[in-house]
């Protein structure tokens, strides 16, 4: 089975917000919330994929990605790896630059959020994440 190759951003504000965005309903996964990110296109790298699709789907320049986790999962018709980067570090302010709604979230709100199944490992890691933050 081809296996599609993703790189995500899960961006956090000085708040402990996490910023979210809604996927199209037409796009496959529709309705669901998710995490900027999109397909790392031929003879990218992953860490330049991120910042391409950082800066179209939701304007913002990363100062400092850093690896949060990698994961594949399997939707059935296809296979996506996933490349989940911690980004705390970034210039501008999130507009929804592809007319999707994007919303920045507390931890609580992102737990409830509705979001692709492959999703639910990266929402554990970032509560961890921002626990062990808050405990610094
Ligand atoms: N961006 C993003 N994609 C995710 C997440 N979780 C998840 O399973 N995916 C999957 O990763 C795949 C690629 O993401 P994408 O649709 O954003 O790709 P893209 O921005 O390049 O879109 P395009 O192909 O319409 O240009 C999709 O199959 C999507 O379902 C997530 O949190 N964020
Ligand atoms: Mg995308």
């Amino acid at each position: 089975m081809q296996s599609i190759q993703v790189a995500i951003g899960v961006v956090v504000n000085e708040k402990g917000e996490i910023l979210v965005a809604l996927r199209d309903p037409a796009q496959e996964q529709g309705g669901l919330w998710e995490f900027p990110g999109g397909k790392v296109e031929p003879g990218e790298q992953t860490t330049q994929a991120l910042a391409r699709e950082l800066a179209e789907e939701v304007g913002l320049e990363i100062e400092q990605a850093e690896p949060l986790l990698s994961l594949s999962h399997d939707y059935g018709e296809r296979r996506v790896e996933l490349a989940i980067f911690w980004i705390a570090r970034f210039r501008g302010q999130a507009r929804a630059n592809e007319g999707n709604p994007i919303r920045w979230v507390s931890p609580q709100t992102l737990t409830g959020l509705a979001m692709p199944a492959a999703n639910q490992p990266i929402v554990s890691a970032v509560l961890v994440r921002l626990a062990a933050e808050a405990a610094r």
